[in-house]
């Protein structure tokens, strides 16, 4: 059994719980009066690399990173510091995370705002909208063809962007024949743990023009994110790095500058 199963199963579990609490209707009565969504698509793409700020408590490749206290707090730096889109991780086995940790980011920062998880049904979405998030992350190595088609398009109904997240050329196709618009590209891959950093620019050159590409992963500072740039990328997202580091705030805003250099606008589409 690969990781990414094992924590499939945990999430499964998990969920089955929440369930077991708070009925649909319960969540389609919240997701209405949340605030309304914000355009994640249009947040990602635009002049320079928009950087994308993630609050991880734990990953399972490393445990403990950091404590995060107050992850509104954090957010609101990594707002501060330039972040295009906030991050939460909502796993709770594995990354340490909760949505009650995305609704706090939700209430603190005006840009928008993604839930990472492990997606496996529409209840999630709709958990999501409820507390808040604007774009969910979906992950086509955790998902069948029928179920990451199904709830892309739930996801669009409900007013969120789907980050549609592939490791290889395969997923791309499988991600853009389902309708992806935003293509994560993450250099771990989630059924060894291992980071490639070569991942990005061996996989982006199959995304066609009109999806907008995320790096995801590895990024330690600027010159990461130069080379992803370099690569195609629209917009990387950073975690490890930034809620390692002693000034989140200013380390997203070297990440910012650096994605703003004019040099890198050239040949990005
Ligand atoms: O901490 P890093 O190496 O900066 O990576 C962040 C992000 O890409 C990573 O947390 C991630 C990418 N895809 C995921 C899917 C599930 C959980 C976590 C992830």
């Amino acid at each position: 059994m690969s990781v990414l199963d094992e924590i499939i199963d945990g999430v499964r579990a998990d969920l089955a719980e929440r369930q077991a609490r708070v009925s649909l209707d319960e969540l389609k009565e919240r997701a209405a009066k949340a605030p309304a969504p914000k355009d994640g698509r249009a947040a990602l793409r635009g002049d320079g690399v928009k950087v994308i700020c993630e609050v991880k408590r734990s990953s399972p490749s490393k445990g403990a990173l950091a404590a995060i206290a107050d992850p509104a707090g954090l957010a609101a730096d990594y707002e501060a510091g330039g972040a295009a889109v906030i991050s939460v991780l909502t796993e709770q086995r594995r990354f340490g995370g909760s949505l009650a940790d995305l609704e706090a980011v939700r209430a603190r920062v005006d840009i928008p705002v993604l839930r990472k998880d492990f997606i496996v049904t529409s209840y999630q979405l709709w958990e999501a909208r409820a507390h808040g998030a604007d774009l969910a992350l979906l992950i086509v190595a955790a998902l069948d063809q029928p179920a990451l088609e199904s709830l892309i398009e739930r996801a669009e109904s409900i007013g969120l962007t789907p980050l549609v997240e592939v490791h290889d050329e395969d997923e791309v196709d499988r991600a853009v024949d389902a309708g992806a618009k935003v293509i994560g590209v993450n250099a771990r891959d989630l059924k060894t743990l291992e980071v490639d950093r070569g991942t990005f620019e061996r996989v982006a050159p199959e995304i066609p023009d009109h999806i907008v590409k995320v790096a995801e992963s590895g990024v330690r500072g600027p010159h990461d994110l130069i080379a992803y740039a370099n690569a195609g990328a629209d917009a990387v997202l950073v975690g490890e790095s930034l809620v390692t580091g002693r000034d989140p705030k200013a380390a997203v805003a070297d990440l910012v500058a650096a994605g703003e250099h004019p040099a890198l606008r050239h040949g990005r589409g």
